[in-house]
């Protein structure tokens, strides 16, 4: 049995004052850690205020990207070393936005996803074709590709600890969700491949999360689904009560 794990990526909106308000509004209304993981991947400029708004909660804080360094001269990026310093827990790696518009790849996204575990931070590796891609029919093996490249090297123990969101690009941000059959049917694209490349065992713990126009209207559906075990929300995560119906369908999943 895998444990729902629902994470928002609010991307680069909120301000401090509406960030800290959001936990503070959301902190009593967390499910239990024993029936999902709660995650909110929030801006860099918030994590350690959040870490601490949320320490009496379920909800944990992750990073929306990170550097593989751990330290060093890179003017701009923030390390795995120093999110664990502040008590952050997961961090998103290789989002479609990132790979579009800061050059990240599926071999930046493998040395960030290893660099993620090695200071003990769950890696949520994106993958995900375009719109041009899935009418072509290459969903599948664009996707796998990615699954390949992006998990190379990892330990079997990893794995079972990693976290994919399958986020189809052409449903981020636009309102089109995937259908739940489709998103399924891709999910487990993934799964057999992890399963493929290590075995069966690990890749029945890997938890998959859909991403893409995830609404509370339909959460539940997607949650019903066999390979999906929870969503990479963006949108739907900004408004307190949209978050915690988000929340509340992933736990009773
Ligand atoms: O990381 C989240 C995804 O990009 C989905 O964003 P969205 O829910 O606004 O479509």
């Amino acid at each position: 049995m895998r444990k729902p794990i629902i994470a928002g990526n609010w991307k680069m909106y909120k301000t401090a004052t509406e960030a800290k308000q959001f936990v503070e509004e959301v902190n009593g209304l967390v499910p239990d850690s024993e029936k999902l993981d709660a995650v909110i991947c929030a801006p860099a400029i918030f994590l350690a205020q959040l870490v601490v708004s949320a320490e009496n909660s379920p909800l944990q804080i992750g990073a929306q990207t990170m550097s593989e360094e751990d330290e060093g001269a890179f003017t701009g990026e923030i390390s795995p070393v120093q999110l664990t310093d502040i008590g952050v827990k997961y961090v998103i790696i290789g989002h479609s936005e990132r790979r579009q518009y800061f050059n990240e790849t599926d071999e930046s996204a493998n040395k960030k996803v290893k660099a993620a575990f090695n200071h003990g931070l769950i890696p949520i590796l994106c993958v995900g074709e375009t719109l041009e891609q899935r009418e072509n029919g290459e969903t599948g093996a664009v996707v796998e590709a990615q699954v390949e490249q992006g998990i190379s090297g990892l330990t079997e123990e990893q794995i079972t600890q990693l976290v994919i969101a399958y986020e189809p690009i052409w449903a981020i941000g636009t309102g089109k969700t995937a259908t739940a059959e489709d998103a399924n049917e891709v999910c487990g694209i993934v799964r057999k491949k992890v399963a493929a490349l290590y075995h069966d065992e690990a890749a029945e713990k890997l938890r998959i999360q859909y991403g893409g126009s995830v609404k509370p209207a339909t959460i539940d559906e997607l949650m019903g689904m066999e390979h999906i075990d929870g969503a990479l929300v963006g949108g739907a995560s900004l408004e307190a009560g949209s978050f915690v119906k988000l929340l509340e369908a992933g736990s009773h999943a």
